[in-house]
């Protein structure tokens, strides 16, 4: 496609942004400045979804001037169209494309009828079904989350409910390892492009996960994201020349992370990096992501470079998301310091915070309480005891609990997770490893002294780990340890010496290497039987395909070890979790497993405080560690004794505050039942078929529930969105969606329905039909009008004025005495009824009835604008009640905490208002026009 500065262009992607100009062309980028809606977008030019205005003789324009006239000729010079025409005054003049008004509706349904464009009537019914399913969706309380290959969990369904909702969300998700974190991660971020909430994305994960987040977004919810690592940053400067180092910086204004709006990265790639920092702080996101979070370290005087680049991103993106399954897997402090990066007016005082911390056993005890029907003497300051019991819970959650920002479901809370059995295997300790007495790493790692292969030889869980492999055979195994070094060796002893089929997975490979490693692992037939993994290899990773873990040594952090364990214990293991660990007699090993299996009882169940309760002991036990006596029975008692009253002090104070918030099964169980009445497949289906129809796509039956989709030669459009040429098989269930990855997911929000629905929307299709009918009683001759307008609000998309007021579509069918119908009739029974016209004889009826026609219209146009001023006050309440809120939550944290700006609440002030202007400006717009005579 050629583009040209200056030519005007639509975008069929987005029908609110009104008529667009290219206002720069680069090598693979194509910008377009939308007047009407005051922005920019740049769109990558080989599939820019933009459709060339091109007026015809006979249609109506208007000029930025408000000059309006009708064409009657076009010509084309240096690439831009010239207009000429008669205007109000019948003088001629001609007008170049550049002069057009923003606003300019492309064909109208009132030009096409009158002008005898007629479409056919099941493409009038078509427009007019897709107008109710766009309204429908659009203030669905399932908007977003109706699109992604996922089985319903409540847990994941009601936080992506909570937070995609939220209008710049800045959240910690912190569910328990593997319970899917990057799945409502994927949900939220889905629910926030959908909705127009957001549109530049970036995911920061750690590199051992780039390509599992890159499949995931992909095949979970048709999130294409481009991976950028530096070899691909280096290729794109080679090609822009003004993107040359330094210089780039000085000289463009732009950063390569602007060509793409949804941008997946490691974060190393911005390690001792100031130049990439830099650039990706140019480039605008909407929403930030960062995996595995409690790797940005912090400390008061010192706070890391990771944290310090995060912090700088959060400042700059409205919407923030992290993620952690160990929250405070580095201590309380950071994990405070990360509450900070996301929402700095609540989480203001590490003091203040440790003190609320101690507390939350008396607000869970309030809440309970509330709930029970009594409001207590001591509620908070700034909380109204007459308030409803919801909302009073609601408020002491977000003011004095880690409320709206923070999400942490337990295993405890959702049930359905297999056991985990722990097999100890002690071994004797070689006279060559004395030396593992000396220090604490070596005590930990005796294999870690030698740079060589020799303790091959003589380390007896090595032999063991043989034995067990073979014992084990054909299971799946996943072994960890924590060294680079031993995975290595391990896995050449194994694939070389011991003839089994393994995979290492460590830090010296390539991504795709690693990659290509864990996907020999994941091989059901010709696959590995073991993977050796580095402690890398204990994040975030996908294997709960295997039952069996082996941990070659245990890490001195309880939360890494349930990192490790959360490999296999993850949703979608189907089995029981059994982990096997080898042990030196008398080592320090030995005292690690004893402490953590004895004392924290890590292997059986997982403990949100693991890294409290060792901060507590650490002192004691690192001695033991070294050098175990008489003492450790005491140590091991105490641990005992007090990760039992932890445990009891979560259950019922913070994790019983944080499920509270976490997940309200009422709720989700709301929001699954609307995700599955959309599914209603028939509904679905049968939407689809007839949209194909329409534009001359093949369907064909494929088996239950779902079709095989392909293009033709005698389509209405040169492409069809999202439809590959060879075709695609698309399911309308979710239980087989999820069972057959080579079938696509097809629902109300799968990226081919969302363009073709706007695709119809946004051109002319089906907005101009003539029929005839047979009424009993009526003279033949009587002419009926009927008339679709909807609302049009055209306002910034970051105002999200949609979800107040959507398409609202409005029927009237007006009859010869200028009654209206609409109500009596129904748009479905009048399809069942009517009958086509042939060319000759519609152009003919036009002819005669042409004044007529206009007279109807312009009555249908009074009676529909006499609609309008209610629902506009409908949805300007609605505004003003949700962002009150948020406004009033403001104001009350204000009251506890003065570190609130009154700039930010005068903000959020003027954002109503300025929402409640666009709402007062909204108009009518006619969609579709079907003139019905009797016969
Ligand atoms: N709703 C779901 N439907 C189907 N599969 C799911 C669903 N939720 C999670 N899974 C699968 O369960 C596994 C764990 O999910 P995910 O990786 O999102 O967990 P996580 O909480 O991010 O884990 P970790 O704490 O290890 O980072 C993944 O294989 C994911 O694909």
């Amino acid at each position: 496609m050629d583009y040209i500065v200056g030519q005007r262009w639509v975008s069929h992607a987005d029908s609110q942004l009104g008529l667009g100009v290219i206002v720069e062309i680069e090598p693979r980028r194509v910008t377009v400045s939308f007047p009407a809606v005051g922005e920019e977008r740049t769109y990558a030019l080989d599939n820019a979804p933009l459709t060339r205005l091109r007026f015809k003789e006979g249609d109506h324009i208007s000029t930025i001037n408000s000059v309006e006239l009708v064409v009657t000729d076009v010509q084309e010079k240096g690439g831009l169209l010239l207009y000429s025409g008669i205007d109000h005054h019948d003088q001629a003049i001609t007008v170049s494309e550049l002069e057009l008004d923003a606003f300019v509706q492309i064909t109208t349904p009132q030009q096409r009828l009158l002008n005898g464009h007629f479409d056919k009537n099941d493409d009038f019914a078509l427009r007019v079904a897709t107008l109710a399913h766009l309204d429908r969706l659009q203030h669905s309380p399932a908007r977003g989350l109706m699109g992604s290959r996922t089985s319903l969990l409540p847990h994941q369904v009601y936080i992506a409910n909570e937070v995609g909702q939220r209008h710049a969300p800045r959240v910690l998700l912190a569910d328990e390892v593997g319970l899917g974190k990057t799945i409502e991660a994927g949900m939220i971020v889905h629910q926030q492009l959908l909705t127009g909430r957001a549109a530049r994305v970036l995911i920061l994960v750690p590199q051992t996960l780039l390509h599992q987040w890159l499949v995931e977004m992909l095949r979970r919810f048709n999130l294409h994201f481009s991976l950028f690592d530096e070899e691909r940053l280096q290729a794109m400067s080679e090609h822009d020349p003004l993107d040359d180092g330094e210089m780039a910086l000085e000289l463009s204004a732009d950063s390569p992370f602007d060509s793409e709006q949804l941008v997946l990265c490691s974060l190393d790639l911005f390690r001792d990096n100031p130049d990439r920092q830099l650039q990706a702080l140019m480039a605008d996101w909407d929403l930030v992501v960062v995996d595995e979070a409690h790797h940005l370290h912090w400390s008061p005087d010192a706070p890391g470079e990771d944290y310090r680049f995060v912090a700088a991103l959060g400042r700059q993106s409205a919407g923030l998301l992290l993620l952690t399954a160990t929250p405070e897997q580095v201590g309380l402090d950071s994990h405070f310091a990360r509450l900070q990066l996301l929402d700095p007016e609540r989480f203001h005082s590490l003091e203040q915070f440790q003190q609320e911390e101690r507390q939350y056993r008396r607000w869970s005890e309030m809440a309970e309480q509330i709930e029970a029907g009594t409001v207590p003497d001591d509620l908070p300051p700034g909380l109204d005891p007459t308030a409803p019991a919801t909302t009073l819970i609601d408020q002491i959650l977000d003011r004095h609990g880690t409320g709206r920002v923070m999400f942490r479901n337990t295993r405890a809370a959702i049930s359905g997770f297999p056991e985990r059995i722990l097999h100890r295997y002690p071994l004797p300790s070689p006279d060559a490893y004395l030396h593992a007495r000396i220090d604490l790493e070596s005590a930990l790692h005796p294999e870690s002294p030698y740079h060589d292969d020799s303790w091959l030889a003589f380390d007896p869980r090595v032999e063991w780990l043989e034995q067990t492999l073979k014992r084990l055979r054909p299971e799946k195994v996943l072994v960890i340890c924590a060294r680079a070094m031993t995975a290595v060796a391990l896995e050449h002893y194994l694939h070389l010496r011991a003839g089994i089929r393994s995979a290492a997975f460590y830090e010296g490979l390539s991504i795709i290497e690693r990659d290509r490693a864990a996907a020999y692992f994941a091989d059901e037939v010709n696959g590995a039987q073991t993977l050796v993994c580095s402690e890398i290899g204990s994040e975030g990773r996908n294997f709960q395909f295997a039952h069996h873990l082996i941990l070659f040594d245990l890490p001195l952090n309880p939360d890494l070890l349930e990192q490790r364990i959360g490999r296999l214990d993850r949703i979608g293991q189907t089995g029981d979790v059994h982990i096997h660990v080898p042990f030196l007699e008398n080592s320090a090993q030995e005292t690690l497993l004893d402490w953590y299996d004895h004392g924290l009882d890590l292997f059986h169940e997982s403990c949100s405080a693991g890294t409290m309760i060792f901060e507590a002991f650490q002192d004691r036990l690192l001695p033991q560690l070294e050098q175990r006596d008489d003492n450790f029975a005491t140590l091991l008692a105490e641990t005992t004794e007090f990760t039992l009253a932890t445990r009891r002090e979560l259950r019922e104070g913070r994790d019983r505050l944080l499920e509270r918030n976490s997940c309200k099964p009422e709720v989700a169980a709301q929001v699954i039942a609307e995700i599955q009445e959309n599914e209603d497949s028939e509904t679905l289906q049968g939407y689809l078929e007839t949209l194909c129809d329409a534009y001359g796509v093949e369907h064909e039956h494929h088996s239950e529930q779902a079709l095989i989709l392909r293009p033709t030669e005698h389509m209405l459009t040169a492409h069809f969105p999202h439809l590959p040429e060879e075709g695609v098989t698309v399911t309308f269930s979710r239980d087989k969606a999820l069972a057959r990855e080579d079938i696509a997911f097809m629902t109300w929000e799968h990226p081919m329905m969302v363009d073709a629905m706007d695709m119809l929307h946004s051109t002319e299709l089906g907005n101009a039909a003539i029929a005839t009918i047979k009424l009993k009683g009526i003279a033949p001759g009587t002419m009926l009008l009927e008339s679709i307008f909807t609302v049009n609000c055209v306002a910034p998309r970051g105002l999200q004025l949609e979800r107040f007021l959507p398409l609202t579509p409005v029927r009237l069918l007006v009859d010869a005495r200028g009654k209206d119908l609409a109500d009596l009739v129904p748009h479905t029974r009048l399809n069942g009824l009517v009958e086509k016209v042939n060319k000759s004889t519609a152009l003919a009826i036009i002819r005669q009835v042409h004044l007529d026609v206009e007279n109807k219209m312009s009555l249908a146009g009074k009676l529909a604008e006499a609609r309008l001023a209610p629902i506009l006050t409908t949805a300007e309440t609605r505004m003003r009640n949700d962002l009150g809120a948020e406004l009033e939550r403001l104001e009350s944290l204000r009251e506890v905490n003065p570190s609130i700006r009154q700039e930010e609440i005068d903000h959020l002030g003027y954002r109503i208002e300025e929402c409640a202007t666009h709402i007062r400006h909204a108009s009518l717009q006619l969609q579709a026009l079907r003139l019905i005579l009797t016969t």
